[in-house]
């Protein structure tokens, strides 16, 4: 195994700020960029391209082949939502190595299939999980520990182990959200079998932040910084993103949805699935697969109970 020590240009030194700024790992460096390498290190430009290059050698990041393509695509796992109407709709559960995104509006269940989610990670394989542990990054404060137990309990699984692995991370603003995802870097890092990372809401601290429309370049930029640094957790330790986004109303709108996601062209390309969910009669609701690269449009139903996601 190479060792930031072996890299060209690293001595005890910088390797040390390698790590303080959470890249102790070959292919942590190998996707950075130099202008992020040198701001969060504190190692100068040029340095930081040297490290990345090698970094990419050690790796062996290159040209691969669509048989490497099609054989990292056999490591995607998926994670069930629950109800199995919504996870045929997905083709088996959200997808690692994507970014999967939930908009809709308020109640319509956005927070709930996050909960799930946080607790069906947990499970066996056989059973619709990846046998892992999850990230919560909570932007509006909206995660609730009492309805991961009554999930738990639903799914006979150990209330307490079930809570010990699901690692709360509390945003309390865009740029705190930011820097979140360097610190799940560092906890994958130190071993985590972290296969999961939600944040609820993705949206609701920029569009608090940046009002006006002198401020919407700036605030995309940032969006798009932020998307990127979840993308690359997501490919390089094969985890699944899970995004929720509210919605704006279209006043203008007389074809086709009143509402539409907030986020703009920046978090429509960064999403691989995305899914609006409706609210529907007695309680239902209904999702709708909006956009994803292989699959068909569709439509699922199912229900929130107290146990979950049902169908
Ligand atoms: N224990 C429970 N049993 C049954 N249904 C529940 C339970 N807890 C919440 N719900 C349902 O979930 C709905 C709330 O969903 P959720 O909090 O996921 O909405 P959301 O889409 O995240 O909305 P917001 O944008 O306001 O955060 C409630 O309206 C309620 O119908």
């Amino acid at each position: 195994m190479v060792e930031l020590e072996d890299l060209p240009s690293v001595g005890e030194k910088t390797a040390e700020k390698l790590r303080d700024a959470g890249f102790a790992d070959m292919m942590r460096l190998a996707t950075a960029t130099p202008k992020e390498l040198s701001v969060k290190a504190e190692i100068g430009e040029g340095v930081a391209e040297k490290v990345i290059e090698a970094a990419r050698k050690a790796e062996n990041i290159d040209f691969e082949t669509a048989y490497d393509v099609l054989e990292r695509r056999k490591e995607v796992g998926h994670i069930s939502v629950g109800s199995k109407g919504f996870n045929d709709l997905i083709a088996g559960g959200i997808e690692t190595q994507a970014i999967t995104e939930v908009f809709g509006e308020f109640g319509s269940g956005k927070s709930q299939i996050s909960h799930e989610l946080a607790v069906t990670v947990q499970l066996p394989v056989e059973q619709g999980g990846l046998d892992g542990e999850c990230v919560f990054v909570d932007t509006e404060n909206t995660f609730r520990p009492e309805r991961i137990e009554q999930i738990a309990n639903a799914f006979e699984l150990p209330v307490d182990e079930v809570l010990q692995k699901i690692h709360v991370a509390r945003a309390f603003n865009s740029a705190h959200q930011i820097l979140m995802v360097d610190k799940i870097n560092e906890l994958i890092q130190s071993g985590t079998n972290v296969r999961l990372v939600i944040v609820d809401s993705l949206m609701a601290h920029f569009r608090a932040e940046y009002v006006g429309r002198e401020s919407l370049a700036v605030r995309q930029q940032k969006l798009n910084q932020h998307l990127h640094s979840l993308q690359q957790i997501a490919n390089t330790y094969n985890v699944a993103v899970f995004l929720t986004n509210q919605v704006q109303a279209k006043p203008d709108s007389f074809f086709g949805s009143p509402t539409k996601a907030i986020g703009g062209h920046v978090l429509g390309h960064a999403s691989t699935y995305r899914i609006w969910l409706k609210k529907g009669l007695a309680g239902k609701r209904i999702a709708r697969l909006v956009d994803s690269p292989h699959l068909p449009e569709g439509e699922c139903v199912f229900k929130i109970t107290s146990e979950g996601i049902v169908d």
